[in-house]
């Protein structure tokens, strides 16, 4: 296969020169990607050893795809390659060296549940007020410390950081960073962001290890660059030291993660840190209609923190950007699955084809509900993993317990479950004793007798010899075998069984799902060792979207646009594109953070190829309330001239007195009524709900049809508060006059598109009357 000649001149020189440190910054869709891809397949081809190659991808699928593509070019060699995400490639170095740090080879992964739990314990062995030191304001402080390096330490000894927290009323959280620390560390347990800091730890303080790993990795390849954070960038630094062959890509408009130390200075850093740098420039866009592209420019355009460039895209103008309006929450998931059946009725689209991304996970509800009614099979990605779903956590924490019995979270979890009287007391009791003679909960329970004297004593003999039982049958048993043994034993295979109701036979049914796949890891034969142990190692670092992907399954995808960097649909539709959800109430505080949220639109847009459509709603339910909302000002930052959008015609009377806003209330508010069940004797009938009143489709600029007769009017004749109709944008009122004739300049606001600045010489308006 000839794949250099799947690329043009900027990316085949991109993919040509190995040697020597390079930087690609493009836009969306210009194949940075691609160019990852095939670099590794041109690095193969020309005789580089997988095995010295490391690749770093955003997401585990993200890994698994660009696999196979470079399967495609080298065949299986392709297998060899380093090649995940941060996460699981440093976990599975960290296997290996961990004991050189003091760790257990078979060391624990706390997943953000487990941290989270365990901060709530130290938080209630301080006495402190979990309001104020609330546990997920604690987490994220600990974890933003350790993405940027800063040991508990270093914290406690930073004045910054120190005063910070005293003016934020929290001046303990040194002290409860420090304690957490230690008891991950007594329970054999890295959380997430350890994998990075220790990875960094090793590799600063073994010089050894260090070198190893730049022997090993000559070449070392980031996707997605621009969402790295300090303690990422760090690690691939030093990896890179020796041989300097490192290879960049990202698009500082599509950092989406500063809330998690992603830093766009990792860019500027990597200008720094190599001076004799190669940049390559990719400005084609391939995947997008040149209208998507527009629109997309258009759109980052606003952000004023950018680094300049320019994107256009060769393929068809294509479909102008539908912007649709709805009512209700309800009524966007059914206008979404509306379009969605007759696109593919229509257009010989598969469900594949399409994609329907949202801000907050609480928005696919609306969503699924409306797909099920109308039959359209869909997939949600992201989201609960399954893997987080508690029953499968339960049988999960007896596994970590084989093999790691110090496991205090796993400990705390299943001690008493299924019931067996060990309870909320026994297990204070077992924790104090714990922290008074500095041995772990295992030991504690394992001497029992010493510790806690009394009835439970035996009790919690009987538990760790269970647990003791397991880790023997483990030894002896293949992967499969062991989990079903744990799983009978245990007792939790019983006492899911015994609940029939539905929700009981679906837990009960995840827990086979799990065994199942134990059972067919247990079958695979491009790893030696199957055990059970092997399974569980970074069973925390997977996510729902990394069970094995039905390919033949033929689904709508639904995600967050968080989850849909890098990917690409035939047809997206971005919805709630309300002020306040999108952008989010927490942006609007700061230009930063705005800015972060009109990035998240830019990657939401440039995920589609062929059609986009934005919706939003009038009224949604947010937090138990039904709230009026207003059309995101990102919809009116975009070039009308690229939007299609489809507008009620206001009727005469509504264009009076009430403002659109007002008007759009009030709709609302009687739809409302309408949706509620109807007084036995009528009352409302003459007022007949909005969605059922004749919807005319203005296509803007074209095919808004103008009124018959539609004759401009003079530029004196406008004043304050008119109605007014635009031979283009429709219909509109005149929010203030600025100016003085001939060069009066009015701001119309319209509906669907916002304010417009016109100057009334040239517009060509017409007075409502
Ligand atoms: N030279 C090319 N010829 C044809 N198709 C191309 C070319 N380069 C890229 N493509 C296609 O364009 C699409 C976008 O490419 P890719 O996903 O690599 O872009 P990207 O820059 O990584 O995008 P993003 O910023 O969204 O991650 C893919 O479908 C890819 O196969
Ligand atoms: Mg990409």
């Amino acid at each position: 296969m000839d794949y250099l000649a799947g690329l043009n001149p900027q990316q085949r020189a991109a993919v040509e020169n190995t040697q020597g440190p390079a930087m690609i910054v493009a836009g969306a869709g210009s194949g940075k990607t691609r160019v990852i891809t095939y670099r590794v397949a041109h690095l193969i081809e020309k005789g580089v050893d997988a095995f010295n190659i490391l690749v770093l991808t955003f997401t585990n699928k993200a890994s698994k795809d660009m696999r196979e593509r470079i399967m495609k070019v080298v065949g299986s060699e392709a297998k060899n390659i380093w090649m995940g995400t941060f996460h699981s490639v440093f976990a599975k170095i960290l296997r290996v060296e961990a004991e050189k740090i003091g760790y257990p080879s078979n060391f624990t992964i706390y997943d953000t549940d487990d941290s989270k739990s365990l901060i709530r314990t130290i938080l209630r062995e301080m006495q402190l007020d979990d309001k104020l030191y609330n546990a997920n304001f604690v987490y994220n402080r600990i974890s933003s410390a350790k993405n940027n390096l800063v040991s508990h330490t270093e914290y406690m000894q930073n004045p910054e950081i120190q005063a910070e927290d005293v003016s934020n009323k929290r001046p303990l959280i040194g002290v409860i960073y420090e304690t957490y620390t230690k008891r991950c560390f007594k329970a054999g347990a890295m959380d997430f962001d350890d994998l990075l800091f220790k990875t960094n730890v090793l590799l600063k303080t073994h010089p050894d290890v260090l070198n190893k790993y730049q022997q090993k990795f000559k070449y070392l390849m980031v996707d997605e660059y621009q969402d790295t954070n300090f303690s990422q960038y760090t690690i691939v630094k030093k990896l890179a030291a020796a041989y300097q062959n490192i290879c960049v890509v990202g698009d500082d408009a599509q950092s989406i993660y500063a809330f998690r130390g992603a830093n766009i200075q990792n860019i500027l850093n990597f200008e720094r840190d190599y001076p004799d740098l190669q940049v390559y420039k990719l400005e084609q866009n391939y995947r997008s209609t040149q209208n998507i592209v527009e629109v997309a420019n258009s759109i980052i355009a606003n952000n004023k923190n950018q680094l300049e460039k320019n994107v256009f895209s060769d393929n068809e103008a294509g479909d102008r950007i539908k912007v649709q309006r709805a009512f209700t929450d309800n009524e966007e998931g059914k206008m979404v699955a509306e379009a969605i059946v007759q696109e593919r009725s229509t257009k010989g689209y598969t469900y594949h084809d399409f994609a329907i991304l949202y801000r907050t996970n609480a928005q696919s509800r609306a969503m699924e509900e409306a797909l099920r009614k109308l039959n359209i099979p869909y997939k949600i990605y992201g989201g609960l993993s399954f893997y987080q779903r508690k029953e499968v956590k339960d049988l999960i924490a007896y596994f970590r317990l084989t093999f790691n019995p110090a496991d205090e979270e796993a400990i705390k979890r299943v001690i008493n479950y299924p019931r067996r009287g060990l309870g909320d007391t026994t297990v204070e009791k077992i924790m104090v004793a714990a922290d008074q003679h500095n041995i772990t909960m295992w030991q504690v329970i394992c001497n029992a007798q010493q510790y806690i004297p009394g009835r439970t004593a035996n009790q919690l003999n009987d538990f760790a010899v269970m647990i003791q039982s397991f880790a023997v049958e483990a030894k002896k048993l293949d992967a499969y075998e062991t989990a079903l043994y744990i799983a009978q034993h245990s007792g939790i295979l019983k006492e899911l069984h015994a609940d029939q109701s539905e929700e009981g036979r679906g837990r009960h049914e995840n827990i086979q799902e799990l065994l199942n796949g134990i059972k067919e890891f247990g079958e695979r034969e491009d790893i030696e060792d199957r055990s059970l142990a092997v399974f569980m190692q970074d069973i925390a670092l997977l996510t729902n979207d990394d069970k094995a992907d039905d390919k033949n399954a033929d689904t709508v995808s639904l995600m967050t646009i968080h989850s849909s960097k890098g990917l690409e649909f035939k047809n997206v539709f971005v919805v709630g594109l309300e002020e306040n959800l999108f952008p989010s109430q927490m942006s609007l505080n700061s230009r930063s953070d705005l800015e972060e949220e009109r990035r998240l639109f830019y990657v939401a847009v440039t995920r589609a190829e062929k059609k986009l459509t934005l919706t939003y709603s009038t009224s949604r339910y947010r937090w138990g309330t039904l709230t009026n909302c207003e059309p995101s000002r990102f919809i009116d930052e975009i070039n009308a001239r690229f939007l299609e959008i489809e507008v009620v015609k206001p009727s005469k009377s509504s264009l009076g007195d009430n403002s659109f806003d007002n008007e759009r209330r009030s709709w609302t508010q009687q739809r409302d009524s309408f949706s509620k069940p109807k007084p036995a004797s009528g009352g409302t009938g003459t007022v007949s709900a909005p969605a059922q009143r004749p919807k005319t489709t203005a296509m803007l600029p074209k095919a808004h049809v103008p009124t018959p007769g539609f004759t401009p009017d003079a530029a004196n004749a406008f004043q304050n508060g008119m109605d007014v109709e635009h031979e283009k944008f429709g219909f509109g009122k005149i929010i203030s006059l600025e100016g003085t004739l001939p060069d009066v300049k009015a701001t119309v606001f319209f509906q669907g598109l916002g304010n417009k600045q016109l100057l009334l010489k040239f517009a060509k308006l017409r007075i409502v009357k």
